[in-house]
């Protein structure tokens, strides 16, 4: 059993996830990105930027040195932004052992590379410290985690022991774990619900129905799952805790961030505003581009990340991107 971990990340996700570890007893080292951060954690056992009102265990130790969270450390949770993921996994490598698991929590697609955090990380990482590369995903908003609200999400490995251990490591009464061995698909549902996400904040601010927001979570879960399994993704992964679940919390729950955004943008607030007043992420704004990149590469239609590209990047008024997708050539629904 892993005993010493670190968690590289102290957003709302990753001081969650460390809470929850060093509330299981683990011994959790927190490292943050901003300096002054670790020093209000130490000072007041909370994350107020991130995570406000939730107190921290007494036993979680805070960092702003890569090499204290890192170094001897039996698993290592990734708990950054997926844009910036990769180089901070480059930097983590000096302090990396062959029997080190590697959990990422990101969920996202790199807008230079077009590739998931797992296959960012295969290019930066030697195939032994890979080998014991694991992700975790599904719908789980960290303040109803750190609240210990009940929350099913996946732990997807290649090697099946690998995902074991992180599902052993991460359950516990209120948070429970399944394993899959489809790491890219895992990743592929957890970022691209981010995508559909905003399409339905979209809609809600512009004021239209429960109706609208039911076709584009279905049709929405259809092109996830068309991307998805192009690019060698297993189909009923969209189906699971990673692809329908995630994808119905992010469109329905107001504690999400991509569907607020979303709803600003349905209601009229340009995109540079609603993120200048953010200092959380909204991965689906960067994964819109990369997602629709990455459909033109591969020749698959994705109709609905389409619409929300073109809202976002293009200046497409939001009305009338919904009047093209009802008025889009007729299809079958499936085929
Ligand atoms: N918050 C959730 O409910 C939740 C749940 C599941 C997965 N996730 C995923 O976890 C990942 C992290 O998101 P979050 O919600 O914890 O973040 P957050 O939005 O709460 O905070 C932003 C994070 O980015 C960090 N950061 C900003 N610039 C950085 C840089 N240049 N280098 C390194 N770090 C930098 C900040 O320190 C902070 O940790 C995302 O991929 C997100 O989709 C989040
Ligand atoms: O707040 P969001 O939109 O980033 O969603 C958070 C999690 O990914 C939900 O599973």
């Amino acid at each position: 059993m892993n005993k010493n971990i670190g968690v590289i990340g102290a957003g709302s996700w990753g001081t969650t996830l460390a809470n929850l570890l060093a509330k299981k007893g683990y011994a959790v080292t927190l490292w943050a990105y901003e300096p002054e951060l670790v020093d209000e954690m130490r000072l007041r056992r909370e994350n107020g930027p991130f995570l406000p009102g939730i107190t921290l265990a007494p036993a979680l130790k805070f960092t702003n040195s890569l090499e204290e969270a890192a170094a001897g450390k039996e698993l290592l949770l990734l708990a950054s932004p997926s844009q910036v993921m990769r180089g901070v996994v480059s930097r983590l490598i000096p302090f990396l052992r062959a029997e080190t698991l590697l959990v990422s929590a990101a969920k996202g697609i790199e807008l230079d590379t077009l590739k998931t955090v797992s296959q960012a990380c295969a290019e930066e990482l030697s195939p032994a410290l890979f080998g014991r590369f694991c992700v975790l995903s599904g719908p789980s908003f960290a303040r109803e985690v750190a609240q210990e609200m009940p929350t099913a999400v996946v732990a997807a490995a290649a090697d099946p022991e690998v995902a074991i251990a992180v599902q052993r490591c991460f359950t516990t009464e209120y948070f429970r774990v399944y394993t899959n061995s489809d790491v890219v698909g895992v990743e592929i549902g957890g970022s691209l619900k981010n995508v559909i996400a905003l399409a339905a904040g979209i809609s809600d601010g512009l004021g239209l129905g429960y109706n609208t927001r039911a076709a584009l979570i279905t049709r929405g879960l259809a092109e996830m799952t068309r991307l998805g399994v192009a690019i060698g993704a297993h189909p009923e992964t969209f189906a699971g805790l990673a692809g329908m679940g995630d994808l119905v919390l992010t469109c329905t729950g107001d504690l999400s961030r991509n569907r607020t955004v979303g709803m600003k943008l349905g209601q009229g607030i340009p995109l540079k505003e609603i993120l200048g007043e953010m200092r959380m992420v909204a991965e689906g704004v960067k994964t819109t581009a990369s997602a629709w990149r990455l459909a033109g590469q591969v020749g698959v239609e994705m109709p609905i990340t389409e619409k929300v590209y073109q809202i976002l990047y293009e200046d497409k008024p939001a009305r009338q991107a919904v009047l093209e997708l009802m008025t889009r050539d007729l299809k079958a629904e499936r085929g």
